[in-house]
């Protein structure tokens, strides 16, 4: 039935079958209570880092440069993550201008040569590379600035933590989509140990209801060593992961400018999995409502 036999009235002699008012109508997509209930789970977290005197870092630019959040974390630039198909490169403004040039230089220093110890990658590394912006993929971008402004004055012992949107270019399925909300604390004092991590930890879940935590050793480019949380589930019957820790490297340390005996211990999970888990939602598109056709 065309618009026109419509207007010319021939569509009163064509044959119709019954309207049939027992068709389904279109699937109602994901239910729209996710923000609050993220929202709420976001504010609990909150809580609990402030009642742990944490203070909350200024997260509010999704826009970094790859310096910031791969350079300064000693990331090497051929890593894999840090091509186009894990993250998103930003084609205007594709680079960013302003970066402390006497940092960038020692950055430079300890990823073509070492350092502090350290045998660097002995790779030539590239202002332009690092120039490129991004929607960061971890709020561990934010970390590596706030420590860099901790390390220009005379250094203070300092507790941060963040809860901010991070953006990875990867394939979409049920529980993964091209965005999540990162969680993450960090400890900065002098002579803090592997002893010090595990005990925030259990300090920081335990305010979660996870008691009975395990570690088991990981590995990320910018902490040495990394431990990969899990925590017993007593609903499923089963571990599991809850999380990501380490301790900072010297190799991003040290350029930054931060005394030789200061120690950062961070640990870093997500929003969403908590929220599920904790809201028996079991697909993810439900949490965001995003419409995305596979
Ligand atoms: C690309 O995906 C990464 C994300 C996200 C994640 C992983 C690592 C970090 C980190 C870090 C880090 C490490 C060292 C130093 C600084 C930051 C942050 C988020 C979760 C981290 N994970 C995660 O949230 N799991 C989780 C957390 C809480 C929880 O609570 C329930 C009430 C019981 C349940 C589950 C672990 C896994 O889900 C993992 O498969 C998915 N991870």
């Amino acid at each position: 039935l065309t618009r026109e036999n419509m207007q010319r009235d021939d569509w009163k002699d064509l044959e119709f079958k019954e309207y049939n008012f027992c068709a389904k109508g279109q699937p109602a997509e994901g239910g729209h209570l996710h923000p609050l209930l993220k929202e709420r789970v976001r504010q609990q977290l909150k809580m609990i880092f402030l009642q742990m005197g944490f203070e909350e870092m200024p997260t509010n630019n999704f826009v970094e440069s790859s310096f910031w959040n791969f350079d300064a974390l000693f990331q090497p630039q051929q890593h894999p993550a840090r091509d186009s198909h894990d993250t998103f490169f930003l084609q205007a403004p594709s680079t960013t201008k302003q970066l402390p040039e006497d940092y960038v230089e020692r950055v430079k220093e300890i990823h073509e040569s070492g350092g502090y110890g350290s045998r660097g990658y002995a790779y030539e590394w590239k202002r332009d590379e690092a120039n490129k912006n991004l929607l960061r993929t971890h709020t561990t971008a934010v970390s590596s600035r706030m420590l860099y402004l901790l390390a220009q004055n005379s250094f203070l012992p300092k507790r941060y933590f963040s809860i901010d949107r991070v953006f990875r270019n990867e394939a979409v399925d049920r529980t993964h989509l091209a965005e999540f909300h990162q969680i993450e604390g960090l400890v900065c004092d002098r002579g803090l140990t592997l002893g010090d991590l595990i005990g925030v930890l259990h300090d920081f879940f335990s305010r979660l209801g996870m008691e009975n935590l395990r570690f088991k050793p990981a590995y990320n480019p910018y902490t040495e060593p990394s431990m990969e949380i899990f925590s017993y589930h007593e609903g499923f019957k089963k571990w599991v992961e809850i999380g990501n820790s380490g301790i900072f490297r010297p190799e991003m340390l040290r350029p930054m400018g931060l005394p030789e005996d200061v120690r950062v211990i961070a640990w870093g999970l997500s929003l969403e999995r908590p929220t599920m888990i904790l809201y028996g939602i079991d697909n993810i598109r439900d949490l965001f409502g995003h419409k995305v056709d596979l």
